[in-house]
């Protein structure tokens, strides 16, 4: 039974891999035709092996490696350590900056953060092959759920029907390029996976052409809850003019304007609610934010945060000063879509659907791919994650990235756009 049940961490995989990704629009610019991700497995002395993944650019990688080998000889339960195990082994590049990370559209690039992304990864992963080990479901191992399903919205995005000189998977999604492509966008989205509320990704087109958008939605789905995120790309007055525009129709507004201080301008000027992914998004950040009242619902990311009991630890903090809380997401693979779903089980509270990219991922690591219905999860309860590694896809998307040549090694969403618009500059209004 001792033997069963020994915790002590045999060996760590890394595994960087490339999933396709659609032509969907931001304001940075173009999302590539294949993105990198980590997953990350640990194993223990009694053989139980558990993932997690994360972002996978070469600077998340090199500071996973020397985590990886820290790692053997600890245990899996030994998690409050992880993130200093983490600072003491892992040589967080000098040119880290404290500047907004308008790459990846999440907010500030501290030497922290960036570290915690990577921890995040092994949480999960260890809390992974503890509950397979205690036969326990992961959100049990982090207080148990409260919810026995979790919402989802349906993120929609402006798109292009293909990659710039058709490069990468091909799907049959077509063009949102105006309010009706957006429109019947949604109406495919709600067939297949049943969603019943509705986020635009902004700051691609001009406000007007996103203020009809939105409209339309609206007209649309009459009474469902509809947002719009344009990632930062306007300026104070054109966010109170958007709000005063879809004030009656919006659940909220997210990152209208980029920064704590900006936020605070436009929610001075107006009712509607704010959320982000942008300007909250380390711990270091949450004071000035909420004693300025710039934000009122905070997107959580287990990846940024640093895992699944540090979201919880960011919950409470937002329930005592009356924030709301969701959950934002990058693109990502049906590991980080079960962690989000434990934690956000867990979560007392959780009054908006959850963002996931999900269903724009064709791709997966994992045998069975989650399902949406009615727009919502099931709460696994088999032990773990409750999802099972498909190694031959596994080894076919690490096949892809070893045979790059690097230029998808890392995601940039502007560098994709340049080869479609030579001078692209990333706009605002
Ligand atoms: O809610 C958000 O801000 C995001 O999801 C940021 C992402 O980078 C998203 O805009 C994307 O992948 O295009
Ligand atoms: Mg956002």
């Amino acid at each position: 039974m001792a033997q069963q049940r020994d915790l002590t961490i045999t060996g760590v995989r890394l595994t960087p891999v490339l999933i396709s990704d659609p032509p969907l629009l931001n304001t940075q610019g173009v999302h590539q035709p294949y993105t990198p991700r980590l997953i990350v497995e640990v194993t223990t002395a009694a053989g139980v092996s558990g993932v997690g993944e994360t972002y996978g650019d070469t600077r998340y990688l090199e500071l996973a490696k020397p985590l990886a080998d820290a790692l053997q000889g600890c245990r899996v339960d030994d998690l409050n350590n992880l993130p200093i195990l983490a600072a003491l082994v892992c040589a967080v590049p000098e040119e880290t900056s404290d500047a907004v990370d308008a790459g990846g559209l999440r907010g500030v690039q501290t030497a922290d953060k960036l570290l915690l992304s990577v921890v995040s990864a092994f949480e999960v992963a260890c809390l992974d092959a503890l509950g397979k080990t205690l036969g326990l479901p992961v959100h049990a191992l982090l207080g148990g759920k409260v919810r026995d399903t979790v919402d989802y919205s349906a993120y929609l995005f402006y798109r292009w029907a293909e990659h710039p000189g058709g490069q990468g998977e091909k799907d049959d999604w077509g063009d949102a390029l105006d309010p009706a492509g957006v429109v019947a966008q949604a109406r495919r989205l709600v067939r297949e996976h049943g969603f019943t509320s509705f986020k635009l990704k902004g700051g691609v087109f001009a406000p007007e052409q996103e203020i009809a958008a939105v409209r339309a939605l609206a007209a649309a789905f009459p009474e469902q809850p509809l947002r719009l995120d344009p990632n930062g790309a306007w300026s104070v007055e054109t966010s109170l003019h958007v709000a005063r525009e879809l004030g009656d129709i919006l659940e909220y507004l997210e990152d209208p304007a980029a920064g704590t201080a900006l936020m605070a301008e436009v929610s001075a000027g107006t009712d509607v609610p704010l959320a982000t992914n942008m300007c909250v998004t380390t711990f270091p950040e949450i004071a000035e934010a909420f004693a300025k009242d710039a934000v009122q619902i905070v997107l959580s990311d287990h990846h940024y945060w640093g895992g699944l009991r540090n979201t919880r630890e960011l919950a409470a903090i937002c329930r005592t000063f009356g924030v709301g809380l969701s959950m934002h997401s990058n693109t990502h693979l049906g590991i980080s879509l079960a962690a989000m779903t434990h934690v956000a089980a867990t979560v007392p509270g959780l009054h908006h659907a959850c963002d996931s990219h999900y269903p724009w991922q064709a791709e997966d690591v994992i045998t069975r791919r989650h399902e949406f219905r009615g727009g919502r999860l099931n709460v696994s309860d088999a032990p773990g994650l409750g999802v099972e590694l498909d190694r031959a896809a596994l080894d076919a998307l690490h096949r892809r990235w070893l045979e790059d040549d690097g230029t998808f090694h890392e995601r940039d969403d502007a560098a994709a756009m340049r080869k479609a618009e030579p001078g692209w500059v990333t706009r605002r209004w």
